[in-house]
Formats: structure tokens, C-alpha cells, sequence
């Protein structure tokens, strides 16, 4: 069986606030292997984000163990890509130069680097508008924009936190689709963490479903529908609904759980 590209053993994740030591996360144990795209879903506010920080060595677990390509997680190891609600797209460089700076930061000559952008411009559909800027571009092209960056570097784990939740419905699909189309050609892992169970189940092999803060496992659900597919067309099918209903029935007592501790917290 292959080596997990990540994994966290009973990591526990506290941070000091203001009124004391708060544990986000805790004895997380969780292990992904290379190319598995894996969604994460939770309440509101339960350590979803925390969770991603730990793999992307943004923070340091409190306790436990958190190994990326077998090794623990000192700083920020390479070979990580990341995707945010807010992208990190740069207002003044053109499409092409924001697609190529991954390469350029890491050392690649310019035209190589302006070479290898133009083929990952044109792989998320956005040929003809190398040389926009950014406020040229409507929030599905950025996004597009920013998977290309993100693709560009060749990652071998792909962190996405809520990447597409600002986008309007019908932008929202076009991209799951062209996420999943472009992410079958690399192998990369991903973590993928929504608030939308259509979009954990529509995009992923798993779906973790995390308890209410502190987060830890409650379920790991396999996705058995079958690659291709199409975000659209694939929700309407019985297997579909079937997982849905089976996964909202674990994640809505979490819901309901994190509901019952704000309104205690808000008392
Ligand atoms: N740097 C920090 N310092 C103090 N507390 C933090 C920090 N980061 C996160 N927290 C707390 O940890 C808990 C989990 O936060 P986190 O952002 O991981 O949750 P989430 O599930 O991603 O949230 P959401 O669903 O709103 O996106 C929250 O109570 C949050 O306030």
C-alpha cells in the first residue's frame, strides 16, 4: 500500500486567547495518501482552518504528531499548494506574470518560467487574456487565475480552504468541474474544506466529518461515485443523495452540538 503523504497522529492544536487556553483541535488522528482528494466538513468555527494550518506548517501542533512525505512539520515544507476563500492574486502584475511567479520565486529564467505560465493560463481557460490585469477580470477568471498559480508550481499536496464559497452559484460549479478536470492529471493530495456538503461529496474520494469545536474525527466517509464527473449531474443521481443523506445525519448532530455551546457562550 502507498506511504500516506500526510498525516496527523492525535495532533492537538490550543491557542491562548483572552479569556484562557482554547483547544481547537484535538487528537486528531488522520492519514491521506497521494492523489486522494480529501473534503473536510464541520460547524461553524470547529477547526477546519486549524486543521489545514497544522499540514501547511503555519502552526505548530500543541501535541501530537503532524507528518507531511513522512517527515514531522518544521516551518512551511515544500511541494504545498494553497488555495483560499481570498486569493492571493497580484493587483499589479498581469495574468501571465502572476502565473509565472510561482516558477520565478523559485528560480526558473523568465521566459522559461513565462513558457510554462502560458500553457497553465491556457489550461484554465483563460487564453487571449494573458495581459489583463486582475480588476480586468471577474471573480470566476480570478479564481481560474488562482488555480493556475497554484498548479503551476506542480504541488504534490494541494490545501484549499473554502476556495470557492464567494463565487455565485453557477461560477461555483463551473470551477469544481474545472478543479477536478485539472487535478486528474497531477496525483497531488488535497485537502479540500467546505461548509457545502454538496461540494465535499460532488469533488471527494472522503469526506471527514469533524465534531463540534475541539475538533477531532467523528467519520470518514468514502465517496464511491465514479471519476469523471460532473458536478452538476452528479447531484441529481440516487447514489448521490443516498451519501448526502447518510453524511448530514452524522454532521448534523455536530451542527446542532456547536449551535447549543454559542448559545450557552452567548448567555
Ligand atoms: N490564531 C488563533 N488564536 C486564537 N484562537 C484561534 C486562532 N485560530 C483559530 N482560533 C480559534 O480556534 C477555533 C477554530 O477556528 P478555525 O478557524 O480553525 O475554525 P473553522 O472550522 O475553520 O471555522 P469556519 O467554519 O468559521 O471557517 C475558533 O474558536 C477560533 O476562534
Amino acid at each position: 500500500m502507498t506511504q500516506p503523504v500526510i498525516e496527523l497522529r492525535e495532533a492537538t492544536k490550543r491557542f491562548r486567547g483572552s479569556t484562557g487556553i482554547m483547544t481547537a483541535v484535538q487528537n486528531l488522528t488522520m492519514t491521506i495518501r497521494p492523489g486522494e482528494f480529501v473534503a473536510v466538513v464541520g460547524p461553524t468555527g470547529c477547526g477546519k482552518s486549524t486543521t489545514l494550518s497544522l499540514v501547511s506548517g503555519l502552526e505548530p501542533a500543541s501535541s501530537g504528531e503532524v507528518l507531511v512525505g513522512g517527515k514531522p512539520v518544521q516551518g512551511i515544507p515544500a511541494g504545498i499548494g494553497y488555495m483560499f476563500q481570498q486569493d492571493a492574486i497580484m493587483p499589479w502584475k498581469n495574468v501571465l506574470d502572476n502565473v509565472a511567479a510561482g516558477p520565478r520565486f523559485r528560480g526558473v529564467r523568465k521566459a522559461d518560467a513565462r513558457a510554462v505560465a502560458t500553457t497553465w493560463v491556457e489550461r484554465v481557460g483563460l487564453a487571449g487574456f494573458e495581459s489583463y490585469y486582475p480588476h480586468q477580470l471577474s471573480g470566476g477568471m480570478r479564481k481560474r487565475v488562482a488555480l493556475a498559480q497554484t498548479l503551476v508550481n506542480e504541488p504534490k499536496i494541494i490545501l484549499m480552504d473554502e476556495p470557492f464559497s464567494a463565487l455565485d452559484v453557477q461560477t461555483r460549479s463551473l470551477m469544481q468541474d474545472e478543479l477536478l478536470r485539472l487535478w486528474a492529471g497531477t496525483g497531488a493530495a488535497v485537502i479540500f474544506v467546505t461548509h457545502d456538503l454538496e461540494e465535499a461529496i460532488a469533488l471527494a474520494d472522503r469526506v471527514v466529518v469533524l465534531t463540534a469545536v475541539p475538533a477531532t474525527i467523528k467519520a470518514d466517509f468514502v465517496i464511491d461515485l465514479p471519476r469523471p464527473r460532473d458536478v452538476e449531474e452528479i447531484r441529481l443521481t440516487t447514489a448521490f443523495l443516498d451519501i448526502y443523506r447518510e453524511i448530514w445525519d452524522c454532521l448534523r448532530e455536530e451542527v446542532a452540538r456547536a449551535r447549543r455551546g454559542a448559545t450557552l457562550n452567548a448567555a
